[in-house]
């Protein structure tokens, strides 16, 4: 589904990603981790087209599409997450998933003016959609309180539901436990992998809580440095000396 091949990021002097190489199948979990810095997040903005890569090729169904603007991507069935929450802080819960929808489908503005049929069966799913993924989330009793309202492992929810509205087939998680408690974190586990049981989505996981990664992933790759340094199943990459060296370096 998704093919990443030697992929470089060059900021200036730097070389924030160096030649990484990963790939993501239908049906699966595939985590990056790193210590910090190490350019994870930097492959995602490669990924996602927020950053046109410097070098190498990446590949979602088939298609090149490294250079891409992240709309486009977008479109293609491929969504984010961001590290730091970006939702739409003033506009209630619900809104942000029609948004959502709206952005996703480049909605005609004159069919929205004139609320031509075919119009009005749009926002009516859009609108099911969002209660849908409210409901799935744990959310709907909160859906007309501003999102910059809501606890923020209630926000992170709302995130991972503005993605799920789109009807995605790769979801990409930018560190998605990170301020979570234990509770919120085990909930979240248990979230990502019925995405993939009950939805058919993919994800691809930038995360530093280990021991969800190793729970939930299907497969693992590490980047140190920009560089890869192993992948593979959890255990293979729990014991392998490379990583645990770079790991205790950091420490
Ligand atoms: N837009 C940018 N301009 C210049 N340097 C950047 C930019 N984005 C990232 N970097 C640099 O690239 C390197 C990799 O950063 P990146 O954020 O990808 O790491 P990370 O593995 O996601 O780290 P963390 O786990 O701390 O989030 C860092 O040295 C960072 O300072």
């Amino acid at each position: 589904m998704l093919e990443v091949q030697n992929l470089s990021m060059r900021f200036g002097g730097l070389l924030a990603v160096d030649q990484v190489t990963l790939d993501v199948q239908e049906h699966e979990i595939v985590s990056i981790i790193g210590p910090n810095g190490a350019g994870k997040t930097t492959v995602f903005n490669c990924i996602s087209g927020f950053y046109k890569p410097t070098g190498g090729k990446i590949l979602f169904e088939g298609g090149e599409i490294q250079g891409k603007p992240d709309h486009k991507i977008s479109r293609l069935g491929m969504v984010r997450t961001f590290q730091h929450v970006r939702l739409f802080g003033q506009m209630t819960v619900v809104e942000n998933l029609l948004v959502a929808q709206h952005r996703h489908l480049n909605t005609n503005l004159l069919a929205g003016l004139i609320k031509t049929p075919d119009y009005r069966e749009r926002e009516q799913k859009s609108l099911d959609r969002a209660a849908y993924w409210l409901e799935r989330v744990g959310l709907m009793e909160l859906a007309n309180r501003e999102a910059g309202n809501l606890a923020y492992g209630q926000q992170r929810r709302l995130e991972i539901a503005r993605c799920m509205v789109t009807e995605p087939k790769l979801l990409m998680l930018d560190e998605p436990a990170a301020g979570l408690n234990p509770a919120e974190t085990k909930d979240l586990n248990q979230l990502i992998i019925s995405l993939k049981e009950d939805y058919n989505v993919s994800v691809l996981l930038i995360e530093h809580d280990m021991s969800l990664v190793m729970d939930i992933s299907d497969r693992i790759t590490v980047i140190n440095q920009g560089r890869p340094l192993a992948a593979g199943t959890p255990d293979e990459v729990r014991n392998n000396d490379d990583v645990i060296k770079a790991y205790l370096g950091e420490a």
